[in-house]
């Protein structure tokens, strides 16, 4: 199978209305996809399950399931002199989008000083002119622009065509290590990495870890936390931290470490279900799988540690471990038949300024209309 080969098994998937999706992990040249041979919609019961999921940003709804064993999964070497196409950015949002989203974020911002909550995160939805049918074209551009990012295109035809380049990780595990990072706060990024930060966004970005690390804290005695560092991600910086460490059981129990983290105050808000009420009852719209998480989850893979035996084939030495890479699903984009949705978001404090906010949302949403 070739890379153009498996992006025409996708079209052939789309027109046949069967699930599918197909992604790349961050600064891999390898893309995969996983391909189910039935349209009927799975669901994660307890995160034991062995699959592809797609889950919704509020997890009192289900996780979408493409079973592994319902699938065919195929990896290929992606070909960038197969994606050519130029790029436009357009700037689609109106009037209205920006008075109705500052409108919210001054709401929070009232909330938050009367000492309602320390942080939530506003979103909003932007309609652009694009159709479902040229999924692939935009998905070649996204591939292209952001090699960094985890970079999907997600199909089921009785849920929906979801497209997104996330520089976000919410869990990635193998056997009982895991890792996760605290990624918030956000700069327009003008040509260095090498910039300052406001006490507001060391402040937000503080609030995730703080979040993170006391969550885990029952998971394992031994986290790992690193520095703070400055991240690109297409034309926005963020602050990121990674955090990681090593179960004090041999089984790391999936369904308590995602439950635990998500949603994180980095898409949602903080404390959690404070934050979560204030968007349900506020956002003017249904975040659906924006700000959800997707991913393998509870794949079997053969692991060889020692470099040196990198080249044997087949090789004896390997052990087989079972490994889960689940991203935050941002800078993501709904795709319906004649248009498209791209969703955005970014958050708020009492020290927030309510125009900035609105501009960050634009930066952000620059990443998917950059690949239009
Ligand atoms: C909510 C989004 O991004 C999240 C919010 C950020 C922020 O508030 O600065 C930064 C990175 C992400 O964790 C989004 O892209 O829609």
């Amino acid at each position: 199978m070739t890379f153009s080969s498996l992006l025409e098994s996708a079209e052939t998937y789309f027109n046949e209305a069967l699930p599918f999706v197909l992604y790349r992990e961050p600064n891999a040249t390898e893309l995969k996809g996983v391909f189910q041979t039935d349209d009927t919609v799975y669901y994660t019961t307890d995160y034991s399950e062995s699959g592809f999921v797609f889950a919704p940003f509020d997890s009192e709804q289900k996780t979408v399931l493409l079973p592994f064993a319902n699938s065919e999964a195929f990896s290929v070497t992606v070909n960038y002199d197969e994606v050519s196409l130029k790029s436009k950015s357009k700037d689609t949002a109106t009037l209205a989008d920006k008075e109705a989203h500052i409108a919210v974020v001054e709401k929070a911002i009232e909330s938050m000083k009367a000492g309602n909550f320390q942080k939530v995160v506003l979103s909003r939805k932007e309609m652009v002119e694009v159709k479902a049918e040229d999924f692939l074209a935009i998905y070649k551009r996204l591939l292209s622009n952001y090699r960094t990012a985890y970079v999907y295109c997600w199909y089921h035809p009785k849920i929906g065509l979801w497209l997104g380049a996330t520089p976000e990780t919410l869990l990635k595990t193998e056997g009982n290590r895991f890792k996760t990072m605290s990624l918030a706060g956000t700069q327009k990024y003008k040509d260095t990495e090498a910039v300052e930060w406001q006490e507001k966004e060391k402040e937000e970005q503080h609030i995730v870890t703080q979040f993170i690390t006391s969550s885990l804290q029952g998971v394992s005695d031994r986290l790992e936390v690193s520095d703070l560092q400055t991240v690109r991600a297409g034309g926005v910086l963020h602050l990121k931290t990674e955090i990681s460490g090593r179960s004090n059981s041999r089984h790391l129990d999936l369904q308590s470490v995602i439950g635990a983290l998500h949603p994180t105050p980095a898409v949602c808000g903080y404390p959690k279900l404070l934050a979560k009420a204030f968007i349900l009852e506020n956002e003017n719209y249904r975040r659906e799988f924006y700000a959800g998480f997707l991913g393998e989850l509870n794949k079997k893979v053969k692991i060889n540690r020692n470099p040196k035996l990198r080249n044997v084939e087949n090789s004896a030495y390997g052990t087989v471990k079972t490994v889960s890479n689940l991203f935050v699903n941002l800078r993501c984009m709904q795709l319906k038949e004649h248009e498209g949705y791209i969703y955005v978001g970014g958050g708020i404090t009492t020290s927030s300024d309510p125009e900035s906010e609105w501009e960050e949302t634009i930066n952000k949403s620059r990443t998917i209309k950059n690949s239009l």
